[in-house]
């Protein structure tokens, strides 16, 4: 179901064009000095958390614009498409159904007429199972050990999630079970990762959809040849090999026991599918308990988004901001800044699930569209980040709406860590919406000569006006996790919709792998290369000469 009017042509859009001229003008200071209600105006509680944007550079009418944005490009119809799993990537003709992964309620969702959700449920037991096992020490090595380490080989959405979401809730990790993630082809990963393992101890699960992905395979074969080294015998790989895909037959054509496969499904796409099987390393460090919470969050998200009108609706909110910066104010980038040092990876993890997503210049009617799409998305955990780059958004030339987010509980609750921490990501919103006026510059440097404040002055002027969203959580507990990603998740979605984009394919990735496939046997011999530009061939004569 294509829009009938392009994004740009849409009444609501004209209308924001012309109030971004007027409320362009305005500082964050003046919208809050008029109304000293925004905080409760612009502000969305869903369980344990909270999102305050109200330091945006918007008012309730710019509220009301973007929100008919939404209507007029048909989002309610999209949702809808989604829940009920239409084949809404069209380019692969697939439904798109990582909501069903975390439909708890177990409400029938079809797929060409089948319930999808008995299978859903059935490979949710095995992981319960085999987890279970795992995590027990039931589960042993050929020579009868427990498993101490879990090596899960994956790349891209068979990779980020994991890692992120292992990370993110690693207070909830089992003494005794390690957790070590290997995606990159360079053999520096694998080998620096085996350095430490022992065959007898070590699961491997090798995780990829497709089963094919050239990173992984390399690594999966290079971690049983080690492996093989030292076990000897190949009936001891169905011990310490399990396969996370929906390539069966790949799966079987490795050495894998179909016994220790875990499927999955093509509606479920790879930087969304930390939900399903490819979970599966997150269930064994937190446990299934844990992972079914996660779980739970992300269906109270999916919940909230399906039924909350767009004016209190978390995800649609979210995306409607990241649009008014990015169409009309010309942003660039968003940064995600977690004030929580367990979030290292968000901000990575969404780096592939935004642009992986949004990054795409050609709409739904193969036409190229004629205005911005995804953002370019960064950022790493605060303080870190204060120290590094924020001097760019407090005083750079560059506007990047950010969103901070932050737990008021600390699993590590140690002396005064948290509140410092917390007095940070405060701190730092508030600045970036009122700068630092002459005046207060001025009054610093009270004592000093005149020629001296002038001289130095202009320079410790900020003029504010920063954009920001708070996001506080109670605590990063699974449950707050898998709400927080969900939330981003579907602002991804909404997002796409309005720019009238297919969000879930990566024609562009393909290519990639297409230019390395072609090359890969010119460097199999040492004869001089002339079949590419100047650049290339240079490059790889050169590489052919020192190697
Ligand atoms: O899970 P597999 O099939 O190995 O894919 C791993 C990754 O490959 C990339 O090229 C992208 O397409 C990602 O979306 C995907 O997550």
């Amino acid at each position: 179901m294509l829009p009938t009017t392009p994004f740009d042509q849409t009444t609501a859009y004209k209308k924001l064009k012309a109030h971004h001229k007027t409320i362009a003008k305005k500082h964050l200071r003046e919208l809050f000095a008029e109304d000293p209600d925004r905080f409760r105006k612009f502000n969305i509680r869903l369980g344990d958390l909270i999102l305050d944007y109200s330091k945006n550079r918007i008012s309730t009418r710019t509220r009301t614009y973007l929100v008919q944005l939404a209507e007029e490009c048909g989002l309610a119809g999209a949702i809808e498409q989604m829940f009920s799993g239409a084949k809404i990537n069209a380019t692969e003709n697939r439904a798109v159904l990582h909501v069903a992964l975390r439909n708890r309620s177990n409400v029938p969702i079809e797929v060409d007429g089948k319930d999808v959700m008995p299978d859903v449920n059935e490979v949710l037991e095995k992981m319960k199972v085999f987890s279970g096992k795992v995590r027990s020490g039931e589960w042993k090595g050929y020579s009868g050990k427990a498993i101490t380490d879990l090596v899960n080989i994956g790349i891209g959405g068979s990779d980020l999630g994991p890692v992120m979401v292992t990370e993110a809730l690693k207070a909830y990790g089992k003494k005794g079970l390690n957790l070590h993630f290997v995606s990159n082809v360079d053999g520096t990963h694998i080998a620096e990762t085996l350095k430490v393992l022992d065959p007898e101890t070590t699961l491997f699960m090798v995780a990829s959809k497709t089963f094919t992905t050239q990173e992984t395979m390399a690594n999966a074969h290079s971690a049983r040849a080690w492996f093989l080294e030292k076990a000897g015998d190949e009936a001891h790989v169905k011990k310490h090999f399990v396969a996370i895909s929906t390539n069966r037959e790949q799966v079987e054509k490795f050495g894998i026991d179909p016994e220790n496969m875990f499927g999955f499904w093509d509606w479920v796409g790879g930087r969304y599918s930390l939900w399903s099987a490819i979970g599966l390393s997150i269930a064994c460090g937190i446990g299934f308990q844990n992972f079914e919470q996660l779980l739970a969050g992300a269906h109270d998200m999916d919940n909230h988004f399906r039924t909350t009108k767009f004016e209190r609706n978390m995800p649609v909110i979210l995306a409607l901001l990241g649009i008014w910066y990015n169409n009309f104010f010309g942003a660039e980038s968003h940064a995600i800044l977690p004030y929580d040092q367990y979030l290292h990876r968000f901000a990575a993890y969404f780096q592939q699930g935004d642009m992986e997503s949004n990054g795409k210049y050609v709409g739904r009617d193969g036409q190229p569209v004629s205005y911005q799409t995804g953002p370019i998305i960064w950022g790493e955990p605060g303080t870190n980040g204060q120290h590094a780059f924020y001097q760019l958004i407090h005083q750079g030339t560059k506007l990047i709406p950010c969103d901070f987010i932050a737990p008021a509980i600390s699993h590590n609750p140690l002396g005064e860590h948290h509140k410092m921490l917390l007095s940070n990501f405060f701190a730092q919103t508030e600045a970036l919406m009122n700068g630092k006026t002459r005046e207060e510059v001025e009054a610093e440097l009270a004592g000093k000569s005149r020629e001296e404040i002038d001289a130095l002055a202009p320079f410790k002027v900020f003029e504010g006006n920063r954009p920001t969203n708070s996001i506080l959580v109670k605590k990063i507990t699974p449950r707050v996790l898998g709400s927080l990603i969900a939330l981003y998740e579907h602002k991804i979605f909404v997002q796409g919709v309005l720019w009238n984009i297919f969000s879930f394919d990566q024609w562009g990735v393909e290519l990639g792998k297409q230019l390395a496939n072609k090359i890969y046997p010119e460097l199999q011999n040492d004869w001089p290369i002339s079949e590419h530009d100047s650049s290339t061939n240079g490059l790889i004569n050169q590489y052919k000469r020192w190697r």
